[in-house]
């Protein structure tokens, strides 16, 4: 049985819909990121899960139970949020055992507890240190311990590494996914960040409007977008409306060739930048090159077609060396195995077919 189940879920806000009728399972011991513009209802899902925004309508289960009605404390929930909410007048000690001290623990069992939880996060023996003194990847351990304390069926993470650099979040993220797996916690997260939700989760979910708009593993979504919204929430730029036929989709930017068995008819295509691939000029489709990117070990290279007029950009990846200069006229040519044809019909073909119906 799953451990969470909402089922059918909305929250409003007045006349503005946050969740729109939201299904979706977590097994026991899964790990769950949950992506999606500003304003998708990544927040309001959380919220709802944890008891802090009442649904409109609909279910929300925990190892089968349904939830309304019970009251945040005892939902048997970890929540951290984006801004650790630490108490700044106590020490790590303090902070970590708050959990402990309201369900009534004995001092000694505190103790314990809290020094465990700070080996797990990396912070020995930090139990005395002032929080304001910590750095802010500390802050962050220290606030994941005492989420982690009361031993939650479910911890939920609310942007868990919003406000930290860079390389630390790349570090924190492998060191939560390990500690994660180590714990068996079941865990749903909430971040915009795509390439920390691929990192740590075994199943990401897109929003889009209060609803979902793709759910699979990170590999799954990555390799298959559900749709063009998808594709570009991703950072897929190259989604161009095409009309496939057999291996061909006919396009803006000319025939590309498809995979084998796509679908076929008015459909959008997302051309992935690694199979863009740069042949000699007369070859392809004729580009200028706009800009170069540097992107750490590979080269972005953004080409504009000579024709026809309108054409969208195309984006290509280059290793360093063979990147051409801004300016340089490149052919073009697809390669199909990095070509996807997104499923469901062209919204624009879709509308033509029902215009011609109701003609
Ligand atoms: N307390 C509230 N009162 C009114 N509207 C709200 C409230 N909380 C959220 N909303 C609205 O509900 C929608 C979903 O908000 P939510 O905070 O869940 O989005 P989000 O995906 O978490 O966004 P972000 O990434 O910006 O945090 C938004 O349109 C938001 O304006």
């Amino acid at each position: 049985m799953a451990l969470l189940t909402l089922s059918d879920v909305t929250v409003r806000f007045g006349a503005r819909t946050a969740l729109d009728a939201v299904d979706l399972e977590i097994a026991e011991h899964e790990i769950v990121c949950v992506l999606g513009p500003s304003g998708s209802g990544k927040s309001t899902l959380l919220r709802v899960v944890a008891g802090l925004q009442e649904p409109a309508g609909g279910r929300v289960a925990l190892d089968g139970a349904d939830q309304s009605g019970v009251p945040v404390h005892r939902r048997g929930v970890g929540l951290m949020f984006q801004d650790h909410q630490l108490f700044p007048q106590r020490d790590v000690h303090g902070n970590v055992a708050f959990g402990l001290r309201m369900r009534g623990a004995a001092r000694d069992e505190q103790a314990r507890r809290v020094e465990e939880l700070l080996d797990l996060v990396g912070l020995p023996g930090a139990g005395r240190r002032a929080v304001a003194e910590l750095s802010g990847g500390e802050q962050q351990r220290v606030a994941l311990a005492r989420a982690l304390v009361p031993s939650p069926r479910l911890l939920m993470l609310d942007e868990p590494l919003g406000q930290l650099d860079r390389s630390l979040r790349e570090r924190l993220v492998v060191e939560l996914r390990g500690l994660f797996g180590r714990l068996g916690t079941t865990v749903l997260a909430v971040t915009h960040d795509q390439g920390e939700a691929f990192a740590l989760a075994d199943r990401v979910v897109v929003m889009r409007d209060g609803r979902i708009a793709q759910t699979g593993t990170p590999l799954e979504v990555w390799q298959r977008p559900a749709s063009a919204f998808v594709a570009r929430f991703l950072g897929f730029d190259n989604v161009v409306d095409a009309t496939v036929s057999g291996a061909l989709a006919d396009t803006v930017w000319g025939k590309i060739p498809v995979p084998d068995g796509s679908a076929q008819g008015e459909r959008t295509v997302l051309v992935r930048p690694a199979g863009v691939r740069l042949v000699a000029l007369g070859e392809g489709l004729r580009c200028t090159v706009g800009a170069r990117t540097f992107t750490g070990s590979r080269v972005a290279v953004l080409l504009r077609p000579d024709g026809p007029a309108g054409a969208p950009g195309i984006e290509a990846e280059c290793g360093l060396r063979e990147a051409p200069e801004v300016g340089a006229e490149v052919g073009v040519a697809f390669v199909a195995e990095e070509v996807v044809v997104l499923p469901g019909e062209r919204r624009g073909a879709a509308q033509g077919v029902q215009a011609a119906v109701m003609a």
